[in-house]
């Protein structure tokens, strides 16, 4: 385990079996149809190429940049589209594709935008959610995990950029960002 991490709340076996059941699970719901998967990123990465490969109906990729934490533990409120879908989600069915809701300022924000331009449905799938961390109503559709209101990276996860690549998530020693 990573020297500045406290304890592992999801294991990479534990990824592994929730992008299987969650890929399974679009799968079944979206039969038929072909919805455009919307990535968030940068938190998106590891989570939206573990789940795709359980995904086993035609669906578009897509991907957004948005940022509201600017690196640090707290978020800003306020939600920046630094990157935006090069392509109409008008009239498409929509999952956004997510690593953690935590304020639910993201995903209340995006999923209201897209459902504006013309979505026909929009519906989120999270690795992580944090309910404990809501200060906007928000309640994601498929959900890997529920988490405690603790401040965790990995698998996307970011502390000032860093973290992002482990393949695990865990809860961040405080005195990391105490200093
Ligand atoms: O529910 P919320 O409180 O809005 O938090 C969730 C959002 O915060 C993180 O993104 P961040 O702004 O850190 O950008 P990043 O994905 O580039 O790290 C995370 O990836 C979610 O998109
Ligand atoms: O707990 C978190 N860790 C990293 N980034 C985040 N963005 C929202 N919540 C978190
Ligand atoms: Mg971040």
């Amino acid at each position: 385990m990573h020297q500045d991490i406290e304890e592992i709340l999801v294991s990479e076996q534990e990824i592994l079996e929730i992008s299987k059941s969650m890929g399974a699970h679009i799968s079944k719901d979206y039969a038929g149809k072909t919805p455009i998967l919307v990535g968030l990123l940068k938190g998106c990465i590891p989570f939206m190429a573990s789940l795709v490969k359980y995904i086993d109906i035609p669906a578009q990729m897509e991907f957004m940049a948005v940022s509201s934490y600017h690196g640090g533990i707290s978020s800003s409120g306020d939600v920046k589209i630094k990157y935006d879908l090069e392509t109409s989600v008008n009239g498409r069915d929509v999952v956004i594709v997510e690593d953690i809701v935590d304020t639910g300022a993201t995903l209340s924000t995006i999923t209201k935008l897209l459902l504006h331009r013309g979505a026909k449905s929009v519906k989120v799938a999270t690795l992580l959610d944090k309910p404990a961390g809501r200060k906007v109503e928000f309640v994601p559709d498929y959900i890997g995990k529920t988490i405690p209101k603790k401040f965790v990276v990995g698998f996307g996860l970011d502390y000032e950029e860093l973290y992002r690549n482990l393949p695990y998530v865990g809860v961040l020693k405080p005195s990391v960002y105490q200093k």
